[in-house]
């Protein structure tokens, strides 16, 4: 561990978001803490002493709290990141919210609630396989960097995985066990037999398995939670230097990483770093035993583009895999596919970054498109495509809107088209028309937003009644009780009507 990483931790206690839970604690939930006043009873120094040591005793409840991460859009270069090219991914306004509920200390249980993919399941926290990873040859820390899962702690967490949704048919079950299967196991690596019982509600509004980055958004809210609650990372708070507040998102994506590698199998990372972080990045890894090279993109454009969800879900395992099998049947063809695509990101970048470069120009949109048409090119002959993605490549090109790739995984999932310049009202018109007639949806997102969120404590200015009060409470049930993603949106969301909403804070990486 490096002196940074000392002062990363025990720094925390005295400045930023840490100092807050103490004060926020005393203010909101009041009777945890007590009177910390101590100008009240002037029974003199014996008695305050002993008053402090006393209040020492009583380790108080964190308050509910809430972290957000964005999905994201891969514009150049999937599948070939995961073998070790280059890729270009942008975050998108739409977003997953966790809340995180403490739970009295005489109840002993973790909870998952996921509402989305109907699935709720409770552990007994004294009942998990806590020996299996804290002993000495298996322990990880939360500064650690794990590049592969550990078969023998998978296998510990097997009989508690089992046993999740009986009853439930076998296709969402396996979904189920997915999610408490990634959950358990950084939960078991990264807390300890004392965490405290607590509740993690999400809801999200990505639609799940569209190649959105669905899955990295919840191993990264999940990573944030974890940490915080074990007081680990320092801020986000606004006078954090930009290289401390890098240090923290590097450790919440290295752990959001391990949740992704447990849904996926064999991740890149692209999808988790881009949510972690925000904006945009150029990602490769080109050794998996190392971390990941990140050029962030501070400055991408605000390309125009559609995004089209085919409404055919796909697993991105199942995707991957079937290109490693290609490439294993034809290394060297594959290869060249690998290779090619890899051009396509960097010759894409490189005309991004040019300084005259206009995203109201059709030769600079032009660039790019034909850039994205080739790359989508390339992934058909991947076997990644679907009839469905095809089918909105035919409507867009017939009608010449703009140039079109699948993003993500593929196989169903999601299209962007970067649209063309002065492309008239009465052409997208049509388009969407008869994009709604077959089944498809279409989202309205912004590209290059805020990475990692927290909201702490979960208490939010919503214009309403409760704002006199210093704001309304988010718990548990208004957070299940709103309305689709509208609803969600509403009470919690990131960005309100009015830009960045008060009480959402994120690590200030940018410089
Ligand atoms: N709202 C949600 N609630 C609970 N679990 C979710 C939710 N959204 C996604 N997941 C988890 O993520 C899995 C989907 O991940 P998958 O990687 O296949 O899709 P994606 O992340 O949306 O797409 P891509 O990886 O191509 O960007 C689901 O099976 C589920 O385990
Ligand atoms: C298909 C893929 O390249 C992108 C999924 O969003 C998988 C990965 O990078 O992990």
């Amino acid at each position: 561990m490096t002196q940074r990483e000392v002062n990363g931790v025990n720094g925390l206690h005295q400045d930023g978001l840490e100092s807050n839970h103490i004060h926020i604690n005393g203010s909101i939930n009041g009777s945890a803490n007590g009177n910390t006043n101590g100008t009240t009873n002037g029974n003199g120094v014996k008695s305050e002493v002993r008053k402090r040591m006393d209040r020492k005793k009583s380790s108080p409840m964190m308050p509910t709290f809430m972290v957000s991460a964005p999905g994201k859009v891969i514009v150049c270069g999937e599948h070939a990141v995961v073998h070790g090219k280059a890729a270009i991914a942008a975050s998108i306004s739409l977003r997953s919210y966790l809340l995180v509920t403490t739970l009295s200390k005489s109840k002993r249980t973790v909870t998952l609630t996921f509402p989305d993919i109907d699935f709720n399941h409770t552990w007994n926290i004294d009942e998990l396989p806590w020996s299996t990873f804290s002993h000495p040859s298996k322990k990880k820390y939360y500064y650690d960097l794990v590049t592969e899962l550990d078969p023998d702690l998978v296998a510990a967490i097997q009989p508690l995985v089992r046993d999740v949704s009986l009853g439930k048919p076998a296709e969402i079950r396996k979904v189920h066990q997915n999610s408490a299967g990634s959950f358990l196991y950084m939960f078991l690596n990264l807390g300890s037999q004392s965490f405290p019982g607590c509740q993690y509600t999400l809801r999200s509004t990505i639609p799940i398995g569209a190649g959105l980055g669905s899955s990295a958004t919840i191993a990264v809210c999940m990573s944030a939670a974890l940490l915080l609650q074990l007081r680990t990372l320092s801020g986000p708070h606004p006078d954090q230097p930009p290289e401390e507040a890098r240090l923290q998102v590097e450790r919440i994506n290295r752990w959001a990483f391990v949740y992704e590698m447990f849904i996926h199998g064999n991740p890149s990372g692209v999808d988790n770093t881009v949510s972690t972080q925000g904006k945009a990045v150029m990602f490769q890894r080109k050794d998996y035993s190392k971390p990941p090279s990140v050029r962030p993109l501070w400055d991408f454009p605000e390309l125009p583009l559609l995004l089209v969800d085919t409404r055919t879900a796909k697993s991105t395992a199942a995707e991957v895999e079937k290109v490693r099998k290609l490439k294993e049947a034809h290394p060297k063809l594959v290869g060249s596919i690998l290779d090619a695509v890899d051009k396509v990101t960097t010759s894409a970048l490189e005309l991004i970054e040019r300084d005259d470069f206009n995203t109201k120009s059709e030769e600079s949109l032009r660039g790019v498109g034909e850039l994205m048409n080739i790359n989508h090119g390339l992934l058909v002959s991947l076997g990644v495509s679907h009839p469905r993605l095809e089918r909105v490549r035919e409507l867009v090109d017939h009608e010449g809107i703009g140039w079109t790739k699948l993003t993500g995984a593929g196989g169903g999932g999601c299209s962007i088209t970067l649209l063309r310049p002065g492309v008239s009202r009465q052409k997208l018109d049509k388009l969407e028309r008869q994009l709604e007639e077959e089944g498809y949806q279409k989202f309205e997102t912004t590209l290059g937003c805020d990475g990692v969120g927290v909201l702490w404590p979960a208490v939010l200015r919503n214009g309403m009644d409760q704002d006199e009060e210093g704001g309304m409470e988010i718990d548990l049930e208004n957070f299940l009780r709103a309305e689709g993603n509208e609803g969600v949106e509403r009470l919690v969301g990131v960005h309100g009507d009015n830009g960045a909403r008060e009480g959402w804070k994120f690590w200030g990486v940018e410089s």
